[in-house]
């Protein structure tokens, strides 16, 4: 089913949903890749899920970063310098204010790209699963040395390339280094960000990788949310291919706790296919374009 520009949404379902919506306390929402397309970030599984010819979920485990840190690093700098570069779209400003408004909503994202926090989601209600590109904690756990750092590169040898200057308009141009065609050097232990603490360890993102554990505070959190009594009136499933887990689990928590499921996504195969029933909603469309609609 090719992904259609205008999203194609009954104003049937508009209005049960937002009727629903109205009467809800409870509200629990996953954030995926998908929720900031719009703000020109790739997805993980755009362009097949790859950076350069590497698969980009090979690049997020320990055993990458043992291997090869220069180009691990080389891939986190690029994200960071590209989240720097973009913006919250309407679909980040739309939940940070849905959160302002309802108490009891708390948002799981799955996004370290910092557009969430900077569309000033109240923090209390925003839990970033998978950390953050803007943490900066020694790869040696037992430091314990963590910083939040916006410098755009972190170190000189992160640098993103640009290519000579343009004979008409004698402008540099930034390259793509996502491109294999595009050349990017083999770095070396001492160019990358060192621990300031340790003094031993170089500096990693603080990003949760494959096969490690999520924060334990954020886990505790939703864990919290999820202990209390009172049921969960609604789930909200934005730009997830919900693949990864524990975060993708929480969908069915919050079902089995009552939740009645709506999805927002541009592909209908990436409804989730377990328990899906009469009383949920799939909105096939732009995240950018339909939650600013549905959650006012
Ligand atoms: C691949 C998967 C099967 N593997 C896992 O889930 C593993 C292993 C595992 C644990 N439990 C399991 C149970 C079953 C099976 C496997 C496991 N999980 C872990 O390792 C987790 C840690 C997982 C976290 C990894 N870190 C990420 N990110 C940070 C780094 C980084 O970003 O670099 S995951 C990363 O990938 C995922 C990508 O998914 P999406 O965000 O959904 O993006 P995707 O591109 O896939 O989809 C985009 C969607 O948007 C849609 N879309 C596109 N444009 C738009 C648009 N404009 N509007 C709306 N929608 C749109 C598309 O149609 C699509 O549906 C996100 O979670 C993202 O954070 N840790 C762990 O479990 O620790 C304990 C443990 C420890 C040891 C051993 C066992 C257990």
């Amino acid at each position: 089913m090719a992904t259609n520009t205008e999203p194609q949404i009954s104003q049937e379902s508009i209005a049960s949903f937002h009727e629903h919506l109205g009467k809800s306390k409870r509200i629990l929402a996953l954030l995926g890749a998908g929720l900031s397309a719009s703000s020109g970030l790739p997805t993980f599984r755009g362009k097949g899920g790859l950076w350069r010819t590497h698969q980009s979920m090979s690049l997020a485990t320990p055993g990458a970063f043992n291997e090869d840190p220069g180009l691990v690093w080389q891939f986190y700098s690029y994200r960071r310098h590209m989240s720097l570069q973009a913006k919250p779209n309407p679909a980040h400003y739309a939940l940070a204010a849905l959160a302002e408004k309802i108490p009891g909503f708390q948002t799981l994202s799955q996004n370290v790209d910092g557009l969430s926090p900077r569309a000033k989601h109240p923090p209390k209600q925003l839990q970033l699963l998978h950390g953050s590109l803007f943490d900066l904690k020694c790869a040696d756990r037992h430091c314990g040395y963590i910083r939040e750092d916006y410098t755009d590169p972190i170190v000189p040898a992160l640098a993103i390339p640009t290519s000579g200057a343009d004979l008409t308009s004698n402008e540099t141009r930034e390259q793509d280094i996502s491109d294999v065609s595009v050349s990017i050097p083999k770095l070396k232990h001492h160019e990358l960000p060192q621990c300031p603490k340790c003094k031993k360890a170089l500096l990693r993102p603080g990003v949760v990788w494959f096969g490690e554990n999520l924060p334990f505070t954020v886990l505790e959190t939703v864990d919290d949310y999820l202990a209390s009594r009172e049921k969960i009136d609604l789930m909200l499933v934005i730009g997830t291919s919900a693949k990864v887990h524990p975060a993708a689990g929480y969908i069915d928590k919050a079902r089995q706790r009552g939740a009645r499921v709506a999805v927002i996504n541009t592909d209908e195969n990436d409804r989730p296919p377990r328990g899906w029933n009469d009383g949920d909603w799939f909105f096939c469309g732009d995240a950018a374009q339909i939650l600013p609609e549905l959650l006012k």
